[in-house]
């Protein structure tokens, strides 16, 4: 059953067009990788599904609901340049994490005893109790990054939307990020989105790996048309495209 459906959504900026015709259906726990040129709007498409916009035309539904639009506790993000506040510890960094998405923003008494405690439990997660109260400059890239995984997971999103999150990585860190990620996603049991430039690792991490590119062209006015799907494949089957799209109608239909 589909989990986040994603029903034939345009996206325009002005009159500009970003995305047209994008449908795609995901099932909870799926974790789908997006590649695509530079610019096609990959980071917009994120941004639907965070709810920080609204689609120009089209429905986004996550469980049946139109996603809703203050931030939420459903969906959590992670961006390429570390998102961690440099002025508070490892710890407080994850407590913010969850009591920022909250309506009043803090938390008081009780509550900030039992958030702490929580994100004690997410810093044993992400293999950073040891480190609970250093601050972020102390740490690594890969810990930082590492850290700003867990600020987002602190309020146990059922989806996480990660925007080229290892982009900023060594490659050697980036492999040990690799082996997190499936761990926590075997753990957590959560959807996730990931936007990479590195089509291997949308491969090695991805259950399907989504292609956006624009299947219209015009070469005296290259920002005419927008960008969709124009390939799902299957990252678990040696990338055997589950839906292609089809030249006439630009719709994906099964390969
Ligand atoms: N708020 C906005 N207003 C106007 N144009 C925008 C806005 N946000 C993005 N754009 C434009 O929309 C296009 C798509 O941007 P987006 O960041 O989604 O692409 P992307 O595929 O994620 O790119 P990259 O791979 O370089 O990160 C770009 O040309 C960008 O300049």
């Amino acid at each position: 059953m589909s989990f986040v459906t994603v029903d034939n959504v345009f996206q325009s900026y002005g009159t500009r067009p970003i995305l047209e015709r994008v449908s795609v259906e995901v099932k909870e726990g799926e974790f789908i990788s997006i590649v695509g040129a530079s610019g096609c709007g990959k980071s917009t498409f994120l941004r639907l599904l965070l709810a920080q916009e609204t689609p120009s035309r089209g429905e986004i539904r996550v469980a049946g609901q139109p996603p809703a639009r203050e931030p939420g506790l459903d969906r959590g993000v992670v961006f390429q340049k570390y998102s961690v506040f440099p002025h508070m510890t490892v710890r407080e960094n994850v407590v913010a994490g969850e009591s920022l998405r909250r309506p009043w923003g803090r938390f008081f008494g009780k509550e900030k005893v039992e958030a702490r405690k929580r994100a004690d439990e997410t810093l044993a997660r992400i293999g950073l109790d040891h480190v609970a109260d250093a601050y972020p400059a102390t740490l690594s890239g890969g810990m930082q990054q590492r850290l700003a995984i867990g600020q987002a997971l602190a309020a146990r999103p059922r989806i996480l939307l990660l925007d080229e999150p290892f982009g900023a990585l060594d490659p050697g860190t980036r492999l040990s990020m690799h082996d997190f990620l499936q761990d926590l996603r075997r753990d957590t049991g959560m959807t996730v989105f990931m936007v990479t430039h590195d089509l291997s690792e949308g491969f090695k991490l991805g259950d399907r790996v989504l292609v956006f590119d624009k299947p219209r062209w015009d070469p005296h006015d290259p920002n005419a048309y927008g960008a969709t799907i124009t390939y799902d494949f299957d990252a678990r089957n040696g990338g055997i495209p589950y839906q292609t799209i089809e030249e006439d109608t630009h719709v994906l239909r099964p390969a």
